[in-house]
């Protein structure tokens, strides 16, 4: 609950959206720092100042999805029994 308005914070990495809510206590740059992800594409700012880190491993069991652009969104078979 380290979003806006109480929420999980979210971001997306290299094409993954990852809630970074629990690995926020534990980002040795800091909370603050790592939040400034949040509710948007990290890919860029993450790899500015550290690309040679392996969030794929590291954020293994936070990852939500895949991130698609906006139309882009698959519907599933699911939707259609609605
Ligand atoms: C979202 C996934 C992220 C993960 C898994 C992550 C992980 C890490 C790790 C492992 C380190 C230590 C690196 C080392 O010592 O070689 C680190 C340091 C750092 N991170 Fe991140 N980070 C993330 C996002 C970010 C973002 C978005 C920012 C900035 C906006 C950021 C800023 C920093 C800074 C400034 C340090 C350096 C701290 C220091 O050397 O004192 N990180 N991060």
């Amino acid at each position: 609950m380290t979003g806006r308005r109480g929420k999980d914070a979210w971001t997306a990495l290299g094409g993954r959206v990852y809630n970074i809510t629990p690995y926020v206590a534990f980002h040795p740059g800091g909370g603050p720092e790592l939040l400034r992800a949040a509710g948007r594409d990290g890919t860029r700012l993450f790899g500015e100042i550290h690309p040679w880190v392996n969030y794929e491993g590291m954020l293994a069991s936070c990852m939500i999805g895949m991130l698609v652009e906006e139309g882009e969104e698959k519907k599933s078979e699911m939707d259609d029994m609605d």
